[in-house]
């Protein structure tokens, strides 16, 4: 199997739905047309970020009955040929009205093939600088996410969930090739936390990893860092950005795996009689 050409569209997003939705088309055409076998799309693509948005741009995902985004989503995959992770958008459960953050996962068929509610919501209170409180409006979902590509298995989960090492651990000991993280942290959290986080999940699994995120809008509420990064299992950074509106393109080696774990062999040196395996779990 050849390398996995992977693509991050770090989108500017708008208050109107159906130009986000158009605009997120033209760049998943436009990243296929580069080679992309795999293009990912930010959390929260088809609204604004925040809490006071998510109802009124939540939608079911349904796929026998399609709503906007979800139609746009699957269309976008079967026209461009690609595995696509389709950000996140605001979902609403039909049978009991809640709200999550969630990401579906499309075949190159224009399949659903995975469904990822964040599991960890963005509380979090950095006192002058943001206070953000999803749970506030959303629930959090109750299961963690991979999905199968010809390259491999790749686990999925949403910005915050970045922060839980267990989630990327889990993924990486059941078999995952690398993590996908839609994600939109914001001016304070960004420059501390993103490129750690993402370097910190590659390097203690010996996996892939990349974050996609919305591009910086100065006139929005939220204000995204942006930096899309994809990241090698050596922690290195393949491809990343700045925060205006582009696509990074990275070309996954998945022999990296192998190699660097020959090389820095934690894999067989773990001592799972001193600690759990995690991935024994759920
Ligand atoms: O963890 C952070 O600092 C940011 C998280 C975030 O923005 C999110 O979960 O949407």
């Amino acid at each position: 199997m050849t390398a996995l050409r992977l693509a991050l569209v770090q989108l500017a997003v708008g208050a109107q739905k159906t130009a986000n939705l158009v605009s997120a088309r033209s760049k998943v055409l436009a990243a296929a047309k580069a080679g992309a076998n795999m293009v990912v799309l930010p959390e929260c693509f088809n609204s604004p970020y925040g809490t006071q948005y998510f109802s009124q741009y939540a939608e079911e995902i349904d796929t026998a009955s399609p709503s906007e985004s979800i139609k746009a989503l699957s269309e976008m995959a079967r026209d461009s040929k690609v595995f696509l992770v389709g950000g996140s958008i605001p979902e609403r459960e039909k049978s009991t009205g809640d709200l999550f953050n969630t990401c579906t996962v499309w075949s190159p068929e224009g399949e659903l093939v995975a469904k990822h509610r964040k599991v960890h919501l963005f509380d979090i209170d950095f006192p002058g600088k943001i206070v953000f409180k999803e749970s506030e409006v959303l629930k959090p979902g109750n299961s963690l996410t991979e999905f199968s590509t010809p390259w491999g298995k790749f686990g999925v989960a949403i910005c915050y969930d970045m922060r839980f090492p267990e989630v990327a651990m889990i993924a990486a000991r059941r078999g995952c090739v690398g993590m996908i993280y839609p994600g939109a942290f914001n001016q304070t959290t960004g420059p501390l936390h993103w490129e750690l986080l993402l370097r910190a999940r590659a390097v203690d699994n010996q996996i892939f990893t990349a974050a996609c995120s919305p591009a910086l809008d100065r006139s929005a509420t939220y204000h995204a860092w942006g930096h899309s990064t994809i990241v090698d299992p050596y922690a290195r950074i393949v491809a990343t950005t700045s925060d205006a509106e582009d696509i990074v393109y990275g070309d996954l080696d998945l022999d990296l795996i192998g190699n660097v774990r020959q090389a820095v062999p934690v894999y067989s040196q773990r001592r799972f009689d001193l600690y759990p395996d995690v991935s024994a779990a759920g």
